[in-house]
């Protein structure tokens, strides 16, 4: 039942519009994707109106009426509501056989298809949330069944929320989450700290964050436009002997590279223990 007149831009149905769904709406619509092909679900109106207003997208309460018009499916709920979405979906989604594009964390494609009861293609994503600005990392993984067109769509919207970068075993789609999903919080947990620090010398506390929030934005648009790579960015503001230097040596002395790698590791973690705790039968 999949509408190939439709095929090159594909209508798409967010089921669940939370923070990381209306992240990647704004973001599709901003970068020109047509709001008509777009439809957003979630529990009540309240978080749809604004979103809708802002957005002039299609909203609705019932997920099912919104997968009967999409090409593609977007499971955007938290991975602990996934199993009963899925559960009430499987009619639609068998009627229909959209592409299925899951940006849950952790969730196997073996879960999900386990859950969704049918052989449906099936995208796994993980977005990050400056999607919002076209400046998302994608990853993504395709399980079996999915066509070269159904690639295009996701290759198209994961270019207009930013880059999308394709990995070939599923399993690395955790490390993708510890790394660029979960991501953006490490840079504004270091900004909050930076921001402190300020404070802690003596700034004041809006002179100091918005220090820090520009240095950031900064160091950002250097990292991704001047096209030399983070380390040589980094020595060309270390003078020998000076101030940057200093700094420096007391992360090196405490170890942040360490501390960073276990971060990671623990967030790549938590989506395997998800996707253990999850699928196990109740
Ligand atoms: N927030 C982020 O930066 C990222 C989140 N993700 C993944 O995206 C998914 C959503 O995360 P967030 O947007 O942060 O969570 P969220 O809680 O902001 O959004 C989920 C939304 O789903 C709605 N919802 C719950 N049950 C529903 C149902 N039966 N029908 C329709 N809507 C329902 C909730 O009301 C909520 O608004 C998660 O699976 C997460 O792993 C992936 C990448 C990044
Ligand atoms: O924190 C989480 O579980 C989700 C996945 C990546 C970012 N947010």
């Amino acid at each position: 039942m999949t509408n190939h007149t439709q095929a090159s831009t594909p209508t798409l149905a967010f089921i669940g519009a939370g923070n990381m769904a209306t992240a990647m709406i704004r973001g599709l619509v901003a970068q020109g994707y047509p709001a008509a092909r777009i439809w957003a679900t979630n529990l009540t109106t309240e978080p749809l109106a604004q979103l809708a207003m802002q957005t002039g997208i299609h909203t609705t309460t019932d997920n099912d009426l919104a997968c009967q018009q999409a090409d593609l499916v977007v499971l955007a709920v938290k991975p602990q509501m996934m199993a009963e979405v899925l559960q009430t979906l499987r009619p639609a989604l068998e009627f229909k056989r959209p592409l299925v594009l899951s940006i849950a964390a952790g969730l196997t494609s073996a879960t999900l298809l386990e859950w969704i009861g049918t052989d449906l293609p099936l995208v796994r994503a993980m977005p990050n949330t400056p999607a919002l600005l076209g400046a998302g990392a994608t990853g993504l993984y395709a399980a079996a069944a999915v066509t070269a067109e159904q690639r295009t769509w996701v290759d198209r919207i994961a270019s207009a929320m930013g880059q999308g970068f394709w990995v070939d075993e599923e399993a690395q789609i955790d490390a993708v989450t510890a790394i660029s999903g979960s991501g953006p919080a490490y840079y504004f947990l270091f900004t909050e700290a930076l921001a402190a620090a300020g404070q802690a010398l003596g700034l004041r506390a809006d002179l100091a964050q918005a220090l820090a929030v520009q240095t950031a934005a900064g160091a950002g648009r250097m990292l991704a436009e001047s096209g030399d790579a983070p380390a040589l960015l980094r020595q060309k503001v270390t003078s020998p002997g000076g101030t940057t230097a200093a700094a420096l040596a007391c992360f090196e002395q405490q170890g942040l590279a360490e501390l960073v790698e276990q971060a990671a590791q623990a967030a790549a973690q938590r989506a395997q223990q998800l996707a253990d705790e999850l699928s196990r039968p109740c």
